[in-house]
């Protein structure tokens, strides 16, 4: 039985669920189709309750003790608890082979309870005036909540679908090489149906209840609602697994640092503003405001800049909370909890990242320096045209009406060329 067992568990020896489970393809319609007819939930309160954002430990060794942890919790077998006060979920639970008396092995239970239905929630990012509101109007959606964990076809759909190119060693050049951040580590994936690579980012921490599920899913949600920009990353589809979500993204080269990298030259300072400035005017007139822009979430691919990390991104009239992004990139008015014209904090942190990048030294978290660079108190920049230079401090300018909108910014007279260029195109 264990030799059989081991057959199942590896990916390589078989090829459909039917396979692992005669049983698995009534099970899972039957409990579909349930879901399928279950109204959904209303979408998030209006809420202006700003959350700050958690900073983990960001040194090579905290980042290594939470990958552990991370790491550690894939190896543990996932136990999914179920919904105390509704009985009903408990019996949708119940494998229907169970019940018939079938033999299934334990292993395959384990890996039928591996994926999670998607909780089905109102986007409120998307104005899609097609979509009627009526069917989230009911109390609560069972597959939204602590629903039983059994997925569609009982497998992993991350390793039933990808294979993971990067392997994750504990070691800082490893970690340096493949994408982590405090959230969420990315894996380099090959889309085994395809033979195409992409990134699948993957939450950290398990998603235990619905809060923390609605508040993963913002960035799907806003990255689906926007649509496709040459200058925002490209997003495919998502799901939940062992409680854990799952982006898949188009795979860049990589992320900009302002550690180990090279302080950014003229020219490519210059096309890095205009490209980025084209992203935000692209979400900006999408109603969307990103919050977090920095260099660790700008990304190239193909000498094409990406605004990525949509994790703090909200609605710029203010109808959804507030969550702050790094503080090292943030203006004035929102440490001071002024939310008017949140996307000229986009403009801020967008100047912040240029001038980092520029200088080749990370900007203060704190103290002096961090104070008067929100004072307009801006260092020269040896090297760099003064119309450039005026031009970022205009940007961090500490009054954000005065700030250039992306708009603004892309009708500046020292990016004709980049402009040009681009209308050739
Ligand atoms: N599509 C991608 N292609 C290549 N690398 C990526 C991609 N997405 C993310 N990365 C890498 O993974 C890192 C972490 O990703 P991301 O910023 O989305 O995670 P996070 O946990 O939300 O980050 P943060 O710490 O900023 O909150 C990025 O800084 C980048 O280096
Ligand atoms: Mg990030």
């Amino acid at each position: 039985m264990e030799d059989r067992d081991a057959c199942i568990l590896s990916q390589d020896f078989f090829c459909t669920p039917d396979y692992l489970t005669p049983d698995a393809p009534q099970l899972a319609s039957g409990f579909d189709a349930d879901k399928e007819n279950t109204p959904c939930p209303q979408s998030p309160e209006k809420s202006v309750a700003r959350s700050k954002r958690y900073k983990r430990d960001s040194s090579p060794k905290g980042r290594s003790m939470d990958l552990m942890e991370a790491d550690s919790q894939e190896i543990t077998p996932v136990r999914f608890s179920l919904s105390q006060d509704d009985p009903e979920e408990e019996k949708m639970a119940q494998p229907s082979s169970q019940k018939r008396g079938s033999y299934v092995p334990h292993s395959a239970r384990v890996l039928r309870s591996q994926v999670t239905p998607p909780p089905c929630i109102k986007n409120p990012y998307n104005m899609d005036p097609r979509i009627d509101d009526n069917v989230f109007s009911v109390r609560k959606c069972k597959s939204s909540g602590s629903s039983p964990s059994i997925g569609a076809d009982g497998l992993s759909r991350y390793r039933t679908d990808f294979h993971e190119i990067e392997v994750w060693v504990m070691t800082i050049v490893c970690l340096q090489q493949i994408g982590y951040g405090n959230f969420s580590v990315v894996f380099k994936v090959l889309r085994r149906i395809e033979g195409c690579l992409y990134a699948v980012k993957r939450s950290i921490k398990q998603l235990h209840n619905d809060m923390d599920r609605r508040q993963a899913l913002k960035e799907v949600h806003t990255l689906v609602a926007l649509g496709n920009h040459e200058n925002i990353v490209g997003y495919f589809t998502s799901w939940f697994e062992t409680e854990k979500l799952y982006i898949q993204m188009e795979l860049c080269d990589r992320s900009l640092s302002v550690n180990g990298d090279k302080p950014l030259e003229f020219g490519d300072a210059l096309e890095l503003l205009y490209q980025i400035c084209k992203g935000l005017d692209f979400i900006h007139g999408r109603g969307v405001a990103h919050l977090d822009v920095k260099p660790d979430n700008i990304y190239v691919r193909n000498g094409i800049y990406k605004l990525g990390d949509f994790g703090c991104a909200t609605l710029i009239d203010r109808s959804l909370a507030i969550e702050e992004g790094d503080s090292r990139y943030m203006p004035p008015e929102m440490l001071n909890e002024k939310h008017e014209h949140l996307d000229k904090v986009d403009i801020f942190s967008l100047g912040a990242a240029v001038y980092e990048l520029i200088r080749g030294t990370p900007l203060p978290v704190s103290g002096h320096q961090f104070a008067s660079l929100r004072e307009g108190k801006i260092s020269l920049l040896p090297g760099h045209p003064m119309q450039f230079q005026s031009l970022i401090k205009s940007m961090m300018d500490p009054d954000p009406v005065r700030r250039p909108s992306a708009k603004e910014i892309l009708r500046h007279p020292i990016f004709e060329k980049l402009r040009n260029a681009s209308a050739k195109k």
